[in-house]
């Protein structure tokens, strides 16, 4: 199975709303035809019925046997979605879970024994080309089906296969949430910008380029982070006074950055009961 037989035989969308949409998008800007592409979703976006125009199939009968059915619609919602892609559980067809918390063993028990399935968790900078995603197949993906989804998920941007599903609870809290945690960074430097008198656009703007330009400069220096950390930090500088602050081991940025990763982690765990 290859890229040409995801156009053939086509992929399904089960839920297409914020993740499915960012990863569609990077795979039709990629060259994906959009007439290969089927989206199972009660409630089509704007976007979405705009592809529509342009041959994607919303709410159409789906094809016999599509290569890929990417599962995408929210944990709590996959009990009632399922039934719907049951029926392409043969073998033929590799299913591809972005579900937070949704285990290989929650789909052998409702897909079976025979179907492929690759769990994997992709984040929404994959709308830009930027996401990372880490997956892992069931022991019915063999090495061709997993390529084919590393190749479709390398599309919106890195791809990261994990030795065990067990880490896919620390991959959703650090990457699959980690844009959120981000966007929450430069809403309140902007707001600590706007506190000190700036306006609220130039704070919002200086937060922006800060954090963007900050993340392309730690993924592309040779240096890492903590390097390029010191590189800003002037002894007895500015940087320093405010580093104290962060820092600090009970009160600053690494605990409460900690208990957020346990919360999200336990939430994985109680989306996929
Ligand atoms: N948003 C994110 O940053 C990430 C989300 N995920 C996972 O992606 C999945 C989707 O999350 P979002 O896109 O954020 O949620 P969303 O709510 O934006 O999208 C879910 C879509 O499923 C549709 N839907 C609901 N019931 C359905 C049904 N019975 N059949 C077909 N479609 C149905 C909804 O209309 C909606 O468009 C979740 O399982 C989440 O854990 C994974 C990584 C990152
Ligand atoms: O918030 C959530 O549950 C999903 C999983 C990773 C990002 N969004």
């Amino acid at each position: 199975m290859d890229m040409d037989d995801l156009a053939d035989r086509g992929l399904v969308l089960l839920g297409c709303g914020k993740m499915g949409s960012a990863m569609l998008e990077g795979w039709l800007a990629g060259g994906l035809p959009a007439r290969s592409v089927w989206v199972m979703d009660p409630y089509p976006s704007q976007w979405l019925r705009e592809r529509a125009v342009e041959g994607l199939n919303l709410n159409e009968s789906l094809p016999d046997a599509p290569a890929i059915v990417l599962l995408a619609v929210k944990p709590q919602m996959m009990d009632d979605a399922l039934p719907q892609v049951v029926g392409f559980a043969d073998g033929r067809t590799l299913f591809l879970s972005v579900a937070a918390g949704k285990t290989l063993g929650y789909y052998a028990e409702r897909l079976g024994d025979a179907a492929p399935v690759v769990r994997a968790m992709p984040n929404t900078p994959a709308a830009v080309g930027r996401g990372i995603t880490a997956l892992i197949g069931n022991d019915r993906v063999d090495e061709a089906g997993l390529a084919l989804a590393e190749r479709l998920l390398s599309a919106v941007g890195q791809t990261v296969r994990l030795e065990a599903e067990a880490q896919m609870g620390a991959v959703t809290a650090i990457s699959g949430c980690g844009p959120a945690y981000v966007f929450h960074l430069i809403e309140t430097m902007a707001a600590a910008g706007v506190a000190q008198g700036l306006p609220a656009d130039m704070a919002m703007r200086l937060a922006k380029a800060t954090v963007g330009g900050a993340g392309q400069l730690a993924e592309l220096a040779a240096e890492d982070p903590a390097q390029l950390r010191v590189n800003v930090t002037s002894p007895g500088g500015v940087t320093a006074a405010a580093l104290t602050v962060l820092m600090d081991p009970d009160k600053g940025f690494p605990a409460l950055l900690s208990r957020a990763v346990d919360a999200a982690m336990t939430r994985d765990k109680e989306l996929g009961s």
